[in-house]
């Protein structure tokens, strides 16, 4: 591909950088890239669009000139007038209402994407951490529940209920031959705000971005898609300007033979890609994983991806307590939430507790309590779900039915951990300042939206992590697509899980930081990437990607590993442009 970034080791330090400029002699001469349009066509395709920054002679071969104003910017000065205005704007809201300053600065960027891509990941990549919540959680949550409104352009695919029978052509209407990377949601549980039906499609674009900044996937080989199938959210279907399916959610068989036809649809044209499921209702979040986990290269972020990120925060927390980690197996978990991601989280804590005991013959405890909207889940509750009544708590030995009782009576914990793991922020169950009030100094704290860090007074600092899946799907999906996995096991995601957990060192666990900071996400991806690939590799299930085979995969070393990854990192450069029309 024109952009993708030779197979060079020295290049791989930099690939991961989020912050170097552009350095070595591949980033300044790049492929050429051979384009199928000329003029107007090239400018309105922000693909190929460069702006003031087409040279002289590329105005001439590509039909361009005239077209633009004369004066020739170069990358860095578009960049600069770019963060320029970024910033100005920051400055001129001060004093706004939150959401009036966010969908400002998500306007902006957005612009900005639909524009000129190059500069957008490179902004995107570059300011990770500054801009992670106007792409994605809090701010993404704000463009969903506003998106008919909002809503300028298309961006994604929009396969409805009214689509029967037709996807398996209209997966042709994309414009790009090659997809690797498709998220998928039904809009039906959107964050924590519940059932936004098409406008959910706003995730997927946030994910992708994500995906693009933090894996390196080629941004022209992303696919976000909606399912429409209706709403329940009677706010919606009386809205005028609201933009989807005006009718009650399909149910039972009706929906799942929606989604079987798309899932069948996109695997006929690109049978190597990876979907992500995202933000589907509980009940359709389980049934899609267990009908498809075994057919398709897929996962579900909310369910798998969250639990990874809880179970490093988790193995993190027993670090701090200055634990060994085997201690994790006598470790009280109480989660509030008995949805995809509380149940999510709770299934990888027993397998990894089971591994775990396995390993020594000893025999273990249910360690678990968990509570709904109703209270605490025990055996009595009735028409409780199956993946749910794996945990509900009994009246035999060990099975203490009470929560005060059971699981918080006498915590002698010298570090209890408190993951606040709701989204978007004002979903949150509670704040960082809250926890290290109430629960005290040595708690650790972590959240699903970025929240500041608390001054304890006596210059010590109470961490506010973010517990968010971002720090893995990139990474799961990344290793899936390179190792060629026909599907992704429950051994790939728990290498990217503990891959994370190492992350952190001894020092910083000992502060109460447990993930590493959001600006070195394409460092962490990397190598959960790696660690996926070769746990991919382990189980036989890796095929190999494009031009490197299963056996090349097997042969590889750690480090080998991790430098593949990085090497098949897209990273945003303007190549020249070839006329070839
Ligand atoms: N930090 C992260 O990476 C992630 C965060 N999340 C967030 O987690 C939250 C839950 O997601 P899902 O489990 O998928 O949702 P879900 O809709 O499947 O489940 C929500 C659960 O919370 C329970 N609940 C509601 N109010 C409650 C209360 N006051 N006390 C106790 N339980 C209560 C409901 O009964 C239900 O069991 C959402 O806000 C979502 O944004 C989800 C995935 C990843
Ligand atoms: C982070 C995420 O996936 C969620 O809140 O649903
Ligand atoms: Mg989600």
């Amino acid at each position: 591909m024109w952009r993708s970034v030779a197979r060079r080791s020295s290049q791989v330090r930099r690939l991961l950088s989020t912050s170097a400029p552009p350095a070595g002699p591949l980033a300044t001469v790049p492929a050429p890239c051979i384009v199928q349009k000329r003029g107007n066509d090239i400018l309105n395709d922000p693909w190929y669009n460069k702006d003031t920054a087409f040279p002289l002679t590329e105005r001439d071969r590509l039909g361009l000139r005239g077209l633009l104003p004369p004066r020739v910017m170069s990358f860095e000065q578009q960049y600069e007038r770019f963060i320029n205005s970024y910033r100005s704007l920051e400055k001129n809201t001060r004093g706004e209402p939150d959401s009036i300053v966010a969908l400002a600065k998500w306007r902006i960027l957005n612009r900005l994407h639909d524009r000129n891509e190059t500069l957008y990941f490179r902004v995107l990549i570059d300011n990770i951490k500054d801009l992670a919540p106007v792409i994605y959680t809090p701010t993404v949550g704000l463009v969903c529940e506003n998106y008919s409104g909002l809503f300028r352009r298309p961006r994604g695919m929009y396969f409805t209920a009214k689509d029967k029978g037709e996807m398996m052509s209209m997966i042709y209407n994309w414009p790009q031959e090659k997809v690797d990377m498709i998220v998928v949601t039904d809009g039906s549980r959107i964050l924590g705000l519940g059932d936004l039906g098409v406008q959910g499609i706003g995730i997927p674009i946030g994910k992708l971005d994500l995906y693009v900044a933090a894996a390196g996937i080629n941004p022209q080989k992303v696919l976000p898609v909606i399912i429409d199938v209706g709403t329940n959210n009677e706010k919606l279907l009386e809205d005028n300007l609201y933009l989807g399916l005006r009718q009650p959610r399909l149910e039972g068989e009706e929906y799942m033979a929606v989604v079987d036809e798309f899932m069948e649809a996109v695997h006929a044209r690109w049978p190597q890609a990876v979907v992500q499921f995202e933000d589907f209702q509980m009940k359709w979040a389980f049934e899609t994983l267990e009908r498809y986990r075994n057919r398709f290269c897929m996962f579900n972020d909310d369910v798998q991806g969250t639990a990874g990120v809880a179970l490093a925060g988790l193995l993190g927390a027993v670090r701090a307590q200055g634990r060994p980690l085997h201690d994790f197996t006598s470790q009280k978990i109480v989660v509030a939430g008995a949805g995809s991601a509380g149940i999510g989280v709770l299934s990888m804590a027993k397998q990894e507790m089971s591994r775990m005991l396995a390993k020594t013959g000893e025999e273990g405890h249910n360690q678990f309590w968990v509570l709904d909207k109703n209270g605490l889940i025990t055996k009595d509750r009735k028409d409780l779900d199956p993946a749910v009544a794996n945990f509900a708590r009994g009246h035999g030995p060990n099975e203490i039915p009470d929560l005060h009782e059971g699981a918080m009576k006498e915590s002698d914990s010298p570090r209890p951990a408190i993951f606040a793991m709701s989204n978007p922020t004002t979903k949150a169950e509670c704040t960082p300042e809250d926890v290290f009030k109430h629960v005290g100094e040595n708690a650790i704290f972590a959240s699903g939206s970025p929240f500041s860090n608390v001054s304890l007074g006596n210059g010590k600092t109470g961490y506010a992590n973010q517990a968010n899946n971002m720090y893995l799907f990139p990474g799961i999906g990344l290793g899936a697509l390179l190792s060629g996995a026909r599907h992704i096991s429950d051994d790939m995601l728990q290498a990217g899980a503990e891959c994370l957990a190492s992350y952190i060192t001894d020092d910083e666990i000992q502060k109460g930081i447990l993930f590493p900071e959001v600006s070195s996400i394409r460092h962490i991806t990397a190598r959960v990437g790696a660690a996926v690939v070769r746990a991919a590799v382990a189980e036989d299930l890796a095929e190999g990607c494009r031009t490197v085979g299963p056996k090349e995969l097997g042969s590889m070393s750690e480090s080998q590993t991790v430098e593949y990854v990085a090497r098949n990192m897209w990273y945003p450069i303007y190549s020249p442009l070839v006329n070839n029309k």
